[in-house]
């Protein structure tokens, strides 16, 4: 029997917080396990062997570091499957074909050989039956003056040595991408409404729409 919590958040949820590069997710990724008492999966940018190389030469790097994060998304899948749920996870591992490599692709930074190899293998890792999607999908947006602050004000190098035109490029797919998602439910989170920097701040009714999101899609399913 699937345990609830008061706002009606099975203990099992995986849920997953999607959204451009700053726009908030690691912030908010702890926020809710914090909040839930639920376990991490972050992605790797402090050990990854290939994110600065890729920073600086697109074209050498780019499908390298797509089989990277594939590799590491799936092994976090295993992760959290083996542990039964009850997860928060830093980006979905449909952002990195759905934006990254398609990106990169369309933009001649990654070959159509290339492509078409890490397609061919995202597909029959990901888009089977045998894949588990989680419960919900929460994406972050806001005003890409207020993403564009955020990622300065983050401060990694690499990312501030990148041209404005690729994260603006990036926002614009992003929009895009979330109208067209319905591989599983969505929730959507203005950035402006929540400032979880200020410590008077209240997750309280994020929670509340999570558990209601999860509560009507599980009903949905079971029907
Ligand atoms: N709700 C918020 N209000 C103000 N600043 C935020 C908020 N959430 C995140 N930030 C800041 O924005 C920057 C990017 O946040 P981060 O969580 O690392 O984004 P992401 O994981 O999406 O790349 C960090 O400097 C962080 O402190
Ligand atoms: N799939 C990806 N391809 C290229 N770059 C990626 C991918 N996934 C993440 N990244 C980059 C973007 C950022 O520089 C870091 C971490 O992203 P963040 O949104 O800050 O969590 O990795």
């Amino acid at each position: 029997m699937i345990q609830t919590n008061s706002h009606g958040i099975p203990n099992d949820a995986v849920i997953t917080i999607a959204g451009t590069v700053g726009v908030g997710k690691s912030t908010m990724t702890n926020a809710l396990a914090n909040a839930l008492n639920f376990r991490t999966s972050f992605e790797k940018v402090e050990n990854n062997p290939y994110l600065d190389k890729f920073y600086s030469d697109f074209e050498r790097w780019s499908f390298h570091l797509q089989i990277y994060f594939l590799a590491e998304r799936f092994k976090e899948q295993k992760r959290i499957f083996e542990y039964g749920g009850g997860f928060i996870q830093d980006r979905s591992i449909y952002e990195d074909t759905g934006i990254f490599a398609k990106m990169h692709y369309d933009k001649g930074t990654m070959t159509p050989t290339d492509y078409g190899t890490y397609k061919n293998l995202f597909d029959s890792m990901v888009m089977t039956p045998y894949f588990p999607h989680p419960d919900l999908l929460i994406y972050l947006e806001g005003s890409f003056d207020d993403v564009l602050d955020r990622l300065q004000s983050r401060g990694r190098q690499m990312e501030q040595d990148t041209p404005i035109e690729y994260w603006k490029e990036m926002y614009d797919r992003y929009e895009n991408w979330i109208n067209n998602f319905n591989t599983c439910p969505v929730m959507r989170i203005n950035i402006n409404d929540y400032d979880l920097m200020n410590p008077n701040t209240s997750v309280e009714p994020i929670l509340e729409r999570i558990g209601e999101h999860i509560q009507t899609s599980r009903k949905y399913i079971k029907a």
